[in-house]
């Protein structure tokens, strides 16, 4: 459990309006460790870069208190901060060569001479960039510019590195390719990184943990693999990994399980994520590879272990190792399940064909 000794950053009570009408963050109350690499994940405008900018230093909150460890943050300005900085459009200076360019925040704080170069020297060999030293910005290619801006923003050693869509304009390749570059990075150097981004797999594949917004709030704030396995509402439920969506009203609360009533006649059961008080509308959530395809005869059997969905078949598409099959059922939004190829229910399945779908109540997620 980490003490109050491992945080670098607190936002308490921290919001933040442009107009002065609304707010794009609503109540921001977040920790962040010393080490870790925090990603800050949402929809455009969920208010993400907001929280990053007042970090920095480059926006102020409208109320609330940022401390950086330990120290009021809230009027330090943003050279004054220790931070280092690589954003997508954070253009490296052009008329500079790289080394002028990772030099530069050198220069400002005073360190002169045989220090910059040899600081230089080892921030360019940290992205493997050591030989690249006397180009200029424009003789790079997009990933090699963007590992120079990572450069430029570790040569001073600042205990924080904030990173705003870093790799937004870079292709798929190179952007998977940065990606487990960043990783490695962080784990080698032991600072902390808080990142911004929309791309939940960029998320889940860098991330100790990662702050979900929407709205302007923190949805949920977990390390990646609960926040897969256990999403807090709907909303993360969607937004992280595929999920399908069902909709009822609660019918029976027991516990911390409870029961939905579609509107199709089937009761399901399942975990319950919130009050669930009977009647109540709901809204359920199962990973598509959490549910399995079952022949007629098996259903009867599965249905007293678990929930049995039928419906119908309406598309069936083979992608080499699985089948994703596409059903519906009255009055719910389509579902997709992933089925191995093996599995002896798709024998003679086509689409308007009845199916069943078994699942475990443990899967099924039902908020309300
Ligand atoms: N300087 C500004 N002046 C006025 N409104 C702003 C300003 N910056 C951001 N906003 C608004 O604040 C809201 C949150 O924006 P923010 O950039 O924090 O979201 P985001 O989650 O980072 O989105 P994106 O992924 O598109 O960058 C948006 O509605 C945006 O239009």
């Amino acid at each position: 459990m980490p003490t109050d000794k491992d945080i670098l950053v607190s936002f308490r009570g921290v919001k933040k309006t442009y107009d002065g009408e609304n707010l794009v963050v609503k109540q921001l109350d977040l920790d962040i460790y010393r080490g870790e690499f925090l990603t800050l994940l949402g929809p455009s405008g969920s208010g993400k870069t907001t929280c990053l900018m007042m970090l920095a230093g480059f926006e102020f909150p409208t109320s609330g208190e940022i401390r950086l460890d330990g120290k009021l943050l809230n009027r330090v300005p943003p050279h004054k901060r220790n931070i280092g900085m690589v954003f997508q459009n954070y253009a490296l200076f052009p008329h500079m060569t790289v080394a002028q360019n990772v030099g530069y925040p050198l220069q400002v704080r005073g360190v002169s001479g045989e220090a910059r170069q040899r600081q230089v020297r080892e921030a360019l060999a940290m992205v493997r960039m050591e030989a690249f030293g006397e180009r200029f910005p424009a003789q790079l290619s997009g990933g090699q510019q963007q590992r120079i801006a990572l450069a430029r923003a570790l040569v001073f050693k600042p205990q924080l590195v904030l990173m705003d869509e870093p790799l937004g304009a870079l292709d798929k390749q190179l952007r998977e390719h940065m990606q487990l570059e960043l990783k490695a990075l962080h784990r080698q150097l032991g600072v902390t990184f808080v990142y911004v981004t929309h791309d939940q797999g960029e998320a889940l594949t860098m991330s100790d943990r990662v702050a979900v917004f929407d709205q302007g709030l923190i949805q949920q704030l977990d390390p990646v693999g609960a926040l897969y396995e256990t999403p807090g509402n709907a909303f993360v439920a969607s937004f992280i990994g595929d999920s399908n969506r069902l909709q009822g009203q609660i019918g029976l609360r027991e516990g911390d399980r409870c029961t939905l009533n579609l509107p199709g006649g089937h009761v399901l059961r399942g975990v319950r994520v919130g009050e669930a008080t009977p009647g109540q509308a709901a809204t359920a959530s199962i990973r598509p590879e959490r549910m399995r395809l079952v022949d007629a005869s098996d259903a009867a059997k599965a249905a007293d272990a678990g929930n049995v969905l039928r419906g119908h078949a309406a598309g069936v598409i083979y992608f080499g190792d699985h089948v994703r099959l596409q059903c519906d059922f009255t009055e719910q939004p389509q579902c997709f399940v992933k089925v191995p190829l093996d599995t002896p229910a798709l024998a003679s399945l086509a689409p308007g064909q009845p199916v069943a779908l078994a699942f475990e109540p443990e899967h099924l997620r039902i908020f309300s």
